[in-house]
This record gives structure tokens, C-alpha cells and sequence, in this order.
């Protein structure tokens, strides 16, 4: 089991609230980085909320959610450390985890189905990074544009 994680804006409110149901109810622990209504919210504010946590590694994985998964996502990315990928289907939420390592998954309640986000989300959890030397390497090289910022 794992500790996640998740945060959304006002677009994504519905799926953040029903995923984090599933996610308990599969016996992790979630910790809700809001929001907790749909009232207007900003997604940078939201994300950094969640970055934070997986940058401090006081979760396991982070999963951000918005209109369209987007602008969450980017604002994600802005905190070192973090590797947040943006997906619409399984096949990314497996070569995600296998090739980039990603600690951070985001998605969009505008775009895509519930189901697919559940299948999304269960890949992603469920995925181990492949190891593989080159990959390894490409994420040094990651790290190395954030150390050089
Ligand atoms: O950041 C986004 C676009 O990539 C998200 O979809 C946001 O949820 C969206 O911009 C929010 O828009 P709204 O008009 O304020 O609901």
C-alpha cells in the first residue's frame, strides 16, 4: 500500500473525490491537498500543495488533476525533484513509470473518461521504473537542467 498524494482545482474536483474514494478504499492513504468544493481555485497554488509532499518525500506519489490536466501538471514541474506526466491513456501511464521514473501523474476531467483515469491511475501505481541504463542516464540529464537553473 502506499501513501499518495493528490490534489486537484475546481475542474477536477468530481474525479479527485471519486478516485480518492477508490484509492482508500484499496486501502491506501491519501493525503488531500484540496480543493474540497467546486468553487474557483488557481491549479498552481494546488499543484505546489502536492509537489511538495512528493519533493519532501512525505508521500510515495503525487496525483494532480485539472480541466484538462494541463496547467496543474506544468505548475507540477516547476518543483525540483518532481516528474509529473500528463495521461490520457495506460500505455502512457506504463512508459511513464518505466522510462521516466515519473513520481507525479496528471489528468484531465475535461478530456478524459472516469474509467480510463481509474485504469490510468492503477498502471501507474502499479508500475516499477524499468532500471534500464539509458533511462537512468536521461533523468540525470533531467536533474542536471534543474541544477543548472
Ligand atoms: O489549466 C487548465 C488548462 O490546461 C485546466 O483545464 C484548468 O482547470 C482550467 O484552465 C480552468 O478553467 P476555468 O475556466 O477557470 O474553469
Amino acid at each position: 500500500m502506499m501513501k499518495i498524494g493528490m490534489a486537484c482545482d475546481h475542474g477536477a474536483y468530481t474525479y479527485k473525490e471519486e478516485i480518492k474514494q477508490m484509492l482508500i478504499d484499496e486501502g491506501h492513504e491519501v493525503v488531500d491537498c484540496g480543493c474540497h468544493d467546486t468553487n474557483s481555485v488557481d491549479y498552481p497554488d494546488m499543484a505546489k500543495a502536492c509537489a511538495d509532499l512528493v519533493a519532501n518525500k512525505e508521500v510515495d506519489k503525487g496525483i494532480v488533476m485539472c480541466g484538462t490536466g494541463i496547467g496543474i501538471s506544468i505548475a507540477a514541474n516547476k518543483v525540483k525533484g518532481i516528474r509529473c506526466a500528463l495521461c490520457t491513456d495506460v500505455t502512457m501511464a506504463r512508459l511513464t513509470r518505466e522510462h521516466n521514473d515519473a513520481n507525479m501523474l496528471s489528468m484531465g476531467q475535461r478530456t478524459t473518461g472516469i474509467e480510463t483515469c481509474k485504469d490510468i491511475v492503477h498502471t501507474f501505481l502499479n508500475t516499477p521504473f524499468s532500471e534500464g541504463e539509458r533511462h537512468k542516464g536521461r533523468i540525470a540529464k533531467i536533474s542536471a537542467i534543474e541544477d543548472a537553473q
